[in-house]
């Protein structure tokens, strides 16, 4: 067994697991066999390093089959994938130790020094996931160049913001690498997604990025989770499943990049809302009315920038849509319920202390939607609320207000000839409106 699970006892009545299982049966890494990757494994790699190899279109049913076939070709000889995760914060850290777990030879960048030191004493990472122990095989580094130097697999779990700087930084030590993004966010100011800037800074590598409902702690308590690997390439996404895969933790495939990219850094905008909904203790209908219009949202903003709607029904849509909406453990979440309590948007991030994506994507969004004409109603309404100081009580009752739509605009189209009824109503109700619009109106 390993060192994780010695800490993380069994308690099924709150849902906490062990992976007695997963380390006796499923996952039985042989350290002493597993210095060379496999033929197989070898194969993977190097066809995942080709660029242009794997980008072909594939028939869902024989993929399904085809990993499945690979995942047990893969069990039954036990590999040693060589990755590198870059962010010592909660999800870099959850997901270096799955790796760690299934027998990858695992090595976690930390920037500080201090803290590599401390990791590699206590196997523990006080500051972001205090009293969860670490699988012992798990490396720490803070040497950035020998950590992605001769890795077959570098995962990037640092923060939206310094996702480019990191990105240049390990540009000189890439070979064959292939490259993947856990990051949920949009660059300030370019609206650049984490897979664009790893197109303009790395051209050549092969890359694919990872979401889902992951929300890191969960994790740690081996709480049953799955997430999505999006890529053009075949093969990256079979290494990334077995790197990640367990009882514990499903990976599934896509090759909608844009699509799963996108559900993860949506979602946040409307983890703020649900949080700050939850503020002022709405009831459950109106709870599934912000879901539920979110997602209409967030498949509209996808399809007018490039992604399949479908892929919003997916995990790293509606299923990562819940989990933060629903939960006071994601950061986002918490932030909203702060700015529901009246505090500012600088002094929640402050308290958070951690990062919170959303803050940022919520411009973005605003910014890009307001542009290029996308009716994204929550965005634009929680813009007002945060960075024009507009009351949430007078702006939600005016999202109440706006006109008669269709429900799944994908099934039924709006039917715009209802636009001057609506106007009508609004022009009606604009008087009560503007009494409510300022903090100042004594809301
Ligand atoms: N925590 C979670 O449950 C999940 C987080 N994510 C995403 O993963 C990304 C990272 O988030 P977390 O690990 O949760 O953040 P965190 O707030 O727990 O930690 C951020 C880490 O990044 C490091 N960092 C900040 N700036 C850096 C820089 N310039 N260079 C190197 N390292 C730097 C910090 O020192 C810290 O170790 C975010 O985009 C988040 O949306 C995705 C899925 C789940
Ligand atoms: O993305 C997450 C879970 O899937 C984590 O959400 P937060 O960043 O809001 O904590």
């Amino acid at each position: 067994m390993t060192s994780a699970n010695k800490d993380n006892t069994a308690n099924h009545s709150t849902g906490d697991f062990t992976d007695k299982t997963t380390a006796q049966t499923e996952h039985k890494p042989d350290i002493s066999n597993n210095e060379k990757p496999s033929g197989l494994l070898a194969g993977i790699i190097e066809r995942a390093t080709k660029s242009g190899v794997g980008r072909r279109k594939l028939d869902p049913s024989i993929v399904e089959s085809d990993v499945e076939k690979n995942m047990q070709k893969i069990r039954d000889n036990p590999t040693k994938l060589r990755l590198a995760f870059l962010g010592g914060g909660s999800f870099g850290t959850a997901m270096a130790n799955l790796a760690a777990r299934n027998g990858c030879d695992v090595t976690l960048w930390v920037r500080n020094k201090r803290t590599v030191k401390a990791m590699t004493k206590t196997q523990t990472n006080k500051k972001y996931l205090p009293g969860y122990k670490l699988d012992d095989r798990l490396k720490y580094s803070h040497d950035l160049a020998a950590t992605v130097k001769n890795k077959d697999i570098i995962f990037l779990a640092v923060p939206s913001s310094a996702f480019r700087e990191t990105l240049k930084n390990i540009a000189p030590f890439i070979t064959g690498q292939s490259v993947v993004s856990l990051t949920k966010g949009m660059e300030k100011d370019t609206f650049a997604l984490m897979s664009d800037i790893i197109k303009d800074e790395l051209p050549e590598v092969n890359f694919g990025v990872m979401s889902g409902p992951n929300l890191a702690i969960e994790i740690m308590k081996n709480m049953p989770s799955a997430t999505v690997i999006a890529s053009d390439s075949e093969p990256l996404r079979h290494a990334v499943q077995a790197a990640l895969h367990s009882a514990f933790f499903r990976v599934f495939a896509s090759d909608d990049v844009k699509g799963v990219e996108l559900g993860g850094a949506l979602k946040n905008i409307y983890a703020i809302a649900m949080g700050m909904a939850a503020a002022y203790d709405v009831g459950e209908n109106t709870k599934a009315m912000l879901l539920t219009r979110a997602l209409a949202e967030m498949s509209r903003f996808g399809v007018e920038t490039g992604a399949n709607p479908l892929t919003f029904l997916g995990l790293s849509g509606v299923g990562d849509l819940y989990a933060t909406c629903s939960s006071e453990l994601s950061r986002n979440f918490r932030i909203g319920n702060m700015l529901g309590s009246g505090m500012s948007i600088d002094a929640a991030v402050k308290k958070l202390g951690q990062t919170a994506e959303g803050v940022n994507t919520i411009q973005q969004v605003h910014e890009k939607a307001t542009k290029e004409g996308i009716y994204m109603p929550i965005t634009h309404a929680l813009y007002a609320v945060i960075y024009e100081d507009k009351a949430a009580l007078g702006v939600a009752l005016h999202l109440m207000e706006a006109g008669f739509r269709s429900d799944v605009e994908f099934v039924m189209p709006h039917d715009h000839s209802n636009a001057e009824l609506t106007a009508q109503i609004q022009a009606a109700t604009s008087d009560t409106d503007d009494d409510n619009a300022t903090k100042g109106s004594g809301e």
